[in-house]
């Protein structure tokens, strides 16, 4: 199963929180979105109280569900430390990754996000507002396909 690991600020400050979950909402329609709690408070807050509010288990789940992702989706407009280490981490597991950015002139975007792109497996795109269905048809047709091993010659 095509699984997500979207990544969005919660400590950072969580004034895109609803378009968290438009997001969310969309990429549904692509596979298992597995930070679902991402864009909702309250299934955050069924979570950690899972986790027992520890942030050692939180920190743990998270990599453990980003180690087992089929791609990463990450909306960065909003700085987040959090973010910017699960993309760390992504790219060092070797994941598929897109990040999100909607450019405004006081939330500019990290020279370490936007220089990580190389339009191949690491994908960082400007936006407004929604993100449309085409870019991520197009952009998980080529992450999947580029995942799906080839059949062997005879
Ligand atoms: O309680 C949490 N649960 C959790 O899964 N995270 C992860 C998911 C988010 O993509 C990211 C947000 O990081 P931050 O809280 O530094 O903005 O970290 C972050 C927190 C709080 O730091």
């Amino acid at each position: 199963m095509f699984t997500i690991y979207f990544c969005g600020s919660i400590r950072g400050g969580r004034q895109d929180a609803d378009l968290y979950q438009r997001i969310i909402k969309k990429l549904k329609k692509y596979g298992k979105v597995l930070t679902e709690f991402v864009g909702s408070d309250e299934l955050m807050g069924e979570l950690d109280a899972t986790l027992d509010n520890d942030e050692v288990k939180i920190h743990n789940n998270d990599i453990g569900w980003l180690s087992t992702s089929s791609a990463v989706v990450a909306e960065v407009t909003q700085p987040s430390l959090g973010v910017g280490y699960e993309l760390g981490r992504a790219v060092a597991m070797d994941k598929k990754v897109l990040c999100l950015y909607r450019p405004q002139p006081d939330k500019l975007l990290s020279a370490m996000i936007r220089g990580a792109n190389n339009d191949k497996n690491f994908l960082c795109r400007d936006y407004e507002e929604n993100p449309s269905l085409i870019l991520f048809s197009r952009t998980f047709s080529k992450l999947s396909l580029e995942s799906t091993p080839k059949p062997l010659r005879k």
